[in-house]
């Protein structure tokens, strides 16, 4: 049966096109879902691992096809950029879009050159100056400094003393960090004070100064809504201007060329759990100025965020509507937890910081299999040739600056704050960490409150990601267990797969071998030595009738004589011509030796002619 044909005969279920890169437009086609189990013997009963999917076979086709969709019509996308072509969105330009840090960045697939597939993330706009930069960036410094109690009072003090412009400033910075929900409930309260000294026109900084407002105001809601609600201040929508519309809106402008020497770092580590970096460029094919940078792209990844936080519709089960699980395992986590861990130190030992480790950023490529993704996009961002690391000549490690060594230290702390949202289902609940941790312990052991604990801790020049391993212990052999358990079920599909690879080998050979049009008049080709032995093989294996000379239709059949002729047997079997005049007994492995032979001649004889 054609795989593409119903199964059952009837009609057509679903039209696919797929993508036809340079090739001319192929013939759309009618598609029927594939029966897989068909295609190998039944898996031997292993344990079940925790990390390949127990239904490869849909999910590595449900990935091929999605690779090879074609972009909606209508979506005025550059037709090519920087060599890659045929951009398809992965995320919807409407609705609700949260962001990462102060900029919105969309990512698109599209393919490469060398016609695999890559993830490109696109930064649309860059709402900071450098002036306004480095000002939010040495308030986070103290912020971080200062992080506890007292220095949130101390730091609210300092605002409110400076004037409203600076005190906006630096509530506006505090919040953009995101250390605490008071410095975004302060930034909240200071807002309608740096919006009303935005004069309107000329000044840049102003401008600036206030588009980061808003997004601190945002991020103040998103935060800490009760709070915000509170200070009585507006209601957003009549404050804040459309994005759009304002009018200091600044498009992503390359300050510094070496502002890409990160991504050349970036693109030299090859990670199991990041996703790989390869190049970055700026463009004006999207009708603005944007940033590119392209990584790997893992077909049907999602977030943490999506997979384990993003509130999930009920479904029906067991005839009852019953909301879908929410939290994450604890086998999960830990297995999450290792993984990411792994990551930020092999990025922390290349002397950099990874400033992604967020639920929106760590995707879910496969069964419990994380990968940091957007890596080295906010250190081209943030560039600042003040911020570049001293190199010692000859130094055996990459020399790190004050500046990275605080970005680790912030890396571990951004990764606390992920064990929490992943443990209480919600990016938020750090914001009350008494309360956190009251949901934490009731659902997971102690040695994860220990851990996220430990990346919340207080930073300082002895804490490290190397201390976390030490704190994981027998939990790593654990995961190395599961990992052998998977690699042992990849190997077991594997083998099954190499079956097939052998008879698709053969099949080939037959098609180049039998009935070649060249020699269509010329019966010493095909009535004469090997191929008059392939002949009647082919007819032995494919056309056998019944003793009411009805077809034999056995599958079976056939793949026991093409395994028996791949391995080359001395069994023997008994080929009759058509006209039953000749009769010839032969091994498979003299077979075997004849469509090899035939083979080699095929591409001699052609060549002679
Ligand atoms: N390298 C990649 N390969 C495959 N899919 C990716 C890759 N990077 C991102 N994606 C997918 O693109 C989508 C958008 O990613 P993005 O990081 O923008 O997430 P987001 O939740 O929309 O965050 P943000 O609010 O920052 O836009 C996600 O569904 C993600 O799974």
């Amino acid at each position: 049966m054609h795989p593409f044909e119903a199964s059952d005969g009837q009609s057509p279920m679903m039209m696919h096109e797929y993508d036809h890169g340079f090739f001319p437009p192929q013939p759309a086609y009618i598609r029927q879902p594939l029966d897989y189990h068909l295609y190998s013997h039944p898996l031997p009963q292993l344990p079940p691992s925790h990390f390949i999917s127990e239904t490869l076979y849909s999910d590595l086709q449900q990935r091929s096809e999605t690779q090879r969709t074609v972009p909606a019509p209508g979506l005025s996308l550059p037709e090519e950029l920087q060599g890659y072509h045929t951009l398809v969105p992965l995320e919807t330009s409407s609705g609700e879009r949260r962001k990462f840090g102060s900029w919105h960045s969309t990512v698109y697939r599209a393919t490469g050159k060398d016609d695999r597939g890559y993830a490109l993330r696109r930064v649309e706009t860059v709402v900071f100056s450098e002036r306004l930069r480095r000002l939010a960036l040495s308030s986070r410094t103290r912020v971080f400094l200062l992080l506890g109690k007292v220095c949130k009072r101390v730091e609210q003090e300092q605002a409110n003393a400076l004037s409203p412009l600076e005190g906006g400033l630096n509530s506006i910075a505090l919040a953009l960090s995101g250390f605490h929900s008071s410095a975004s409930a302060s930034a909240s309260a200071t807002y309608a004070n740096a919006y009303r000294s935005c004069p309107g026109a000329g000044d840049r900084l102003t401008g600036e100064l206030c588009v980061a407002a808003s997004d601190a105001r945002v991020r103040a809601y998103d935060d800490n809504p009760i709070v915000c609600r509170r200070s009585r201040e507006p209601p957003l929508h009549r404050v804040l201007p459309e994005r759009d519309e304002f009018p200091y809106r600044a498009d992503f402008r390359l300050m510094h060329q070496a502002a890409f020497t990160s991504i050349e770092q970036w693109s030299k580590i090859r990670h199991p759990n990041i996703v790989s970096v390869h190049e970055a460029f700026t463009t004006r094919s999207f009708g603005d100025s944007s940033l590119v940078v392209a990584y790997s792209y893992h077909p049907n990844a999602v977030t943490l965020y999506e997979a384990h936080i993003k509130p999930k519709a009920p479904t029906f089960q067991n005839g009852r509507l019953q909301a879908q699980p929410q939290l994450v395992s604890e086998r999960t986590l830990w297995s999450y937890v290792i993984q990411i861990a792994g990551a930020i130190k092999t990025v922390h030992e290349k002397g950099l910081a990874v400033r992604m480790v967020d639920p929106s950023k760590v995707l879910v490529t496969g069964k419990n299999r994380v990968r940091i993704s957007s890596c080295g996009l906010a250190d081209v961002l943030s560039y600042s040739p003040t911020n570049e690391p001293l190199s010692t000549p000859g130094a055996p490690s990459p020399a790190t600056s004050a500046y990275t060594t605080l970005l680790q230290q912030e890396d571990l702390v951004s990764f606390g704050k992920l064990i929490f949202a992943l443990c209480c289902g919600s990016t938020t609940a750090i914001n009350n960490l008494n309360k956190a941790l009251e949901t934490l312990s009731k659902n997971f052991s102690a040695d994860v409150k220990n851990v996220a604990l430990f990346c919340l801790s207080k930073p300082g020049i002895h804490k490290h990601i190397g201390q976390l391993f030490d704190m994981i212990g027998s939990r790593l052999l654990t995961e190395m267990d599961e990992m052998q358990n998977g690699m042992d079920y990849l190997e077991g599909e594997l083998l099954t797969e190499l079956e097939n690879a052998r008879l698709v080998r053969l099949l080939c050979k037959f098609g180049f071998i039998n009935e070649r049009p060249e020699f269509a008049r010329d019966a010493r080709w095909s009535e004469t030595g090997d191929r008059y032995i392939i002949k009647l093989f082919r007819d032995f294996v494919f056309h056998q009738v019944d003793e009411h000379g009805q077809p034999v239709v056995n599958l079976s059949h056939v793949l026991t004589c093409l395994n028996k002729l791949d391995a080359g047997t001395d069994e023997r079997m008994m080929l009759v011509s058509r006209d039953e005049q000749s009769v010839l007994v032969v091994s498979y492995k003299d077979v075997k030796a004849c469509v090899e032979s035939a083979f080699r001649r095929v591409g001699s004889e052609l060549a002679r002619r």
